[in-house]
């Protein structure tokens, strides 16, 4: 049987196929961007049918690339999480663009379900806290606004998934409604310690448990694609969160290994073992990945901007010309100015979660330029970093005497920004030869559930350095810069 492995990794910006082979070597890519709708103020939405046309492409360009369907011993899908889909099952159509992770819309409705006293129990058996960030008030807006939809919901006729779950359905040519615990984990609706959807708070956000998908471990049977697709079936055999799928990819199986990935967003995920970690310090607690049925939990830091941050210098103000430049402005930028910016575009996430609060740009004189904007972009990824490690720090104390951080995903190409992520930190950062971890780890995932790839320990074997980032900022200069930030937060705080 071959050993190579297709993943499909469905991202907040683009689609991507990736063909890994048996050495996890990428041996064939394929990637297309897809537009985003900002229909209102802190609204995002995505057209469910150009997430699905780019990723069907970009899987047939890799497939055909490599030989054909017999060439691909499974398929592993990895995705944005939260981001939320209904669809008719009679049809296999969205009744609604797909409401975004970032989408703000529910702020009120979380607001309110906070005053009715909800959120202790939300935290106690999802893991997570109010606010509009996950899929549960995402799905009860698209019942009310939409005709009909509550009716057909209570008949049987729709279907809620998160991105993984609308193109399992596509794949498998509407016969599979099925998502992993690591998605489900994301929804405010699955009790994560019993591993099953809640009938209180799915009472509670007036979601009917007939829309949900089945559970599943994060390695195991979601059926086949049809073959036409293909032109013959592939049998796809993993499935997580991109996330959860990147702790994976950078091989963090031990508890106290953390790894953070800067793409639109930025997450750091560590590794908490078989128990689940209650936050202090407004975490979150979720689940890693579930594999034979045994539950690894997590302790997560969300920050909703950091490379979106490098797109509004790009595409908003137009003062980069692509990405890559951020970094070599940053390097520019005059030593002397101090212009921070609070990236808060569409709310703050980790440690402050306040939904309420929008973007603010501190420090500017006539000579601030380009340059200054860069550095400013880019150093608030750090600071913002800095903000969810010290937590995590908080909520397990000891966990930072040897703390290296394993990063990937877009952003991490930039070696300005790793080497400020560092001197910020005051701690190692490890950046992998493979950065594609995503799609790695929802590749390791299938191939281990088609029983084609070793186990974790021979995995973990196979992880390799590109380059480790040494902290090396004077410390008086560092302790202002951070003092800087604090003050620009607490200003752009709403509450
Ligand atoms: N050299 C770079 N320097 C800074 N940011 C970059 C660089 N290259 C890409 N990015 C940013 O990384 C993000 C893309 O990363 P990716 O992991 O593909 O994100 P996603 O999965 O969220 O779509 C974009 O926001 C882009 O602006
Ligand atoms: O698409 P990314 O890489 O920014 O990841 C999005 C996250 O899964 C949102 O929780």
């Amino acid at each position: 049987m071959s050993a190579n492995v297709l993943a499909i990794d469905q991202g907040t910006t683009s689609s991507r196929a990736i063909v890994f082979d048996g050495d996890y070597r990428n041996i064939a890519v394929a990637q297309e961007e897809f537009a985003q709708h900002f229909p209102a103020s802190g609204w995002v939405e995505h057209e469910p049918e150009d997430i699905w046309d780019t990723t069907l492409r970009t899987a047939k360009a890799v497939v055909a690339e490599v030989g054909g369907p017999g060439a691909i011993a499974a398929l592993g899908i990895t995705n944005q999480r939260e981001t939320t889909v209904i669809w008719d099952r009679r049809t296999g159509k969205a009744i609604h663009r797909a409401i975004v992770w970032q989408d703000r819309r529910t702020a009120d409705r979380c607001a309110r379900l906070k005053a009715d006293g909800l959120e202790p129990t939300v935290a106690a058996r999802t893991g997570l806290l109010l606010d509009p960030y996950f899929s549960g008030t995402k799905i009860g807006w698209i019942l009310d606004h939409v005709d009909g939809a509550r009716a057909a919901a209570e008949a049987g006729h729709l279907a809620f998934g998160t991105i993984d779950s609308f193109l399992l359905w596509r794949l498998t040519g509407g016969t599979v409604h099925a998502t992993d615990a690591t998605n489900a984990s994301r929804t405010l609706l699955f009790d994560i310690h019993k591993g099953d959807w809640d009938d209180e708070l799915l009472a509670a956000l007036d979601v009917p448990r007939v829309l949900l998908p089945e559970v599943r471990d994060s390695s195991a049977d979601f059926g086949e694609t049809v073959p036409n697709l293909f032109g013959g079936a592939i049998a796809i055999r993993g499935i997580a969160g991109d996330q959860q799928a990147a702790t994976v990819g950078q091989a963090c199986f031990t508890p106290g290994m953390v790894k953070s990935t800067y793409g639109t967003g930025c997450f750091a995920v560590l590794n908490t073992g078989p128990e689940a970690v209650a936050s202090q310090n407004r975490l979150l607690t979720t689940i890693a990945y579930r594999l034979d049925g045994r539950t690894t939990y997590a302790l997560e830091g969300s920050i909703f901007i950091a490379g979106a941050a490098v797109q509004w210098l790009r595409d908003g103000l137009g003062v980069i010309a692509h990405a890559d430049q951020s970094g070599e402005f940053a390097a520019e930028a005059d030593p002397s100015h101090d212009v921070v910016l609070v990236p808060a575009f569409t709310g703050l996430g980790a440690p402050h979660w306040d939904a309420d609060a929008r973007g603010a740009l501190y420090g500017i004189t006539r000579a601030t330029g380009p340059r200054e904007l860069a550095h400013a972009a880019l150093e608030s990824v750090c600071f913002q970093t800095l903000d969810l490690i010290e937590a995590m720090h908080r909520d397990l104390p000891g966990h930072d005497a040897d703390t290296v951080l394993r990063v990937d995903g877009g952003m991490v190409a930039s070696d300005w920004t790793m080497q400020r992520l560092a001197d910020i930190l005051d701690a190692p950062v490890d950046r992998p030869v493979v950065l594609e971890t995503t799609a790695l780890g929802a590749a390791w995932l299938a191939g281990r559930g088609a029983g084609v790839w070793p186990d974790m320990e021979g995995f973990s074997a196979s992880w390799r350095r590109d380059r480790r980032f040494e902290p090396a900022m004077d410390p008086d200069v560092r302790a202002a810069r951070i003092a800087r930030w604090n003050d620009a937060v607490r200003r752009t705080l709403s509450r």
